[in-house]
């Protein structure tokens, strides 16, 4: 997968050297290039932001230096993929985004190749994401209903929900499949973790955990599940569909 990230904090996105993403990187995995947007404005002060139009607090970034850096990178990519008409899904974090959801993220780790825009200040001008609309698919998207500063935190976040979803990123492919939100567990949350000492500082894991009795742990876990679900994010619990909820779930 090539991704392609462009922002005027290119160095925000430095944790995306390290652990398993970094190794996906260096193992060619991932072909991660990030970019400064300031390499495409044309002024002494390399401005890429001015005044809102109608008004308001902030400013807003600048249309201009947008559109040559994604019409670059567009270029740069289509070269590298050897597909001259490969396009990119334009993933541009924003508050007024769509949720971004483990499913997203699965259908993401099926694509080729992905562009994040990171917005700061206001955001971006709309006519950039609606010329880029004219190219490929361009999907706004928010990591929840909580504000941030900028896009850098939300792409380091889609990043490595993504990548980890790739063939041979994670040493452990089954990882994976019995964590929270995974369609294994029907999307409810998991259950609590336990490792060695049996008992520390006086308290003891849970006696089932040690009885190397496997069907009674697997119903052990799906009861803390559903707990934990139904304490935490009931939400969840409506979503599930009866075929998906047995007697035993009910029960709990
Ligand atoms: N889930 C989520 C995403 C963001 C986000 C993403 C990109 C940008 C670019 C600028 N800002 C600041 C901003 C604050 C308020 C209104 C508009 C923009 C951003 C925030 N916040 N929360």
């Amino acid at each position: 997968m090539r991704i392609d990230v462009v922002s005027i904090f290119p160095e925000y996105l430095s944790p995306l050297e390290l652990s398993l993403i970094g190794k996906a990187r260096t193992t060619g995995l991932l072909d991660l290039h990030v970019h400064d947007l300031r390499t495409w404005t044309t002024d002494r002060h390399r401005t890429v932001d001015d005044a809102p139009l109608g008004g308001g607090a902030g400013m807003v970034m600048r249309p201009e230096p947008w559109a040559a850096a994604l019409a670059d990178v567009r270029e740069a990519g289509r070269r590298t993929l050897e597909e001259p008409d490969a396009v990119p899904h334009l993933l541009v974090p924003s508050p007024a985004g769509v949720p971004f959801t483990q499913a997203m993220a699965h259908e993401l780790a099926d694509e080729a190749w992905l562009a994040f825009a990171c917005g700061r200040y206001e955001g971006i001008d709309e006519r950039v994401l609606d010329v880029a609309a004219e190219q490929g698919p361009v999907t706004p998207v928010s990591l929840g209903d909580y504000v941030l500063n900028g896009g850098e935190v939300a792409v380091l976040a889609v990043v490595e929900a993504v990548a980890r979803l790739l063939p041979g990123v994670l040493g452990n492919p089954e990882s994976v499949v019995e964590e929270s939100h995974a369609p294994a567990t029907g999307g409810l949350l998991e259950a609590p973790v336990y490792t060695r000492p049996a008992t520390w500082e006086g308290r003891s894991a849970p006696d089932v955990l040690l009885s190397g009795h496997h069907a009674k742990v697997a119903a052990w876990r799906r009861e803390q599940s559903l707990r934990r679900t139904a304490a935490r994010r009931p939400d969840l619990l409506e979503r599930l569909d009866a075929a998906q909820l047995t007697r035993a779930d009910r029960a709990v």
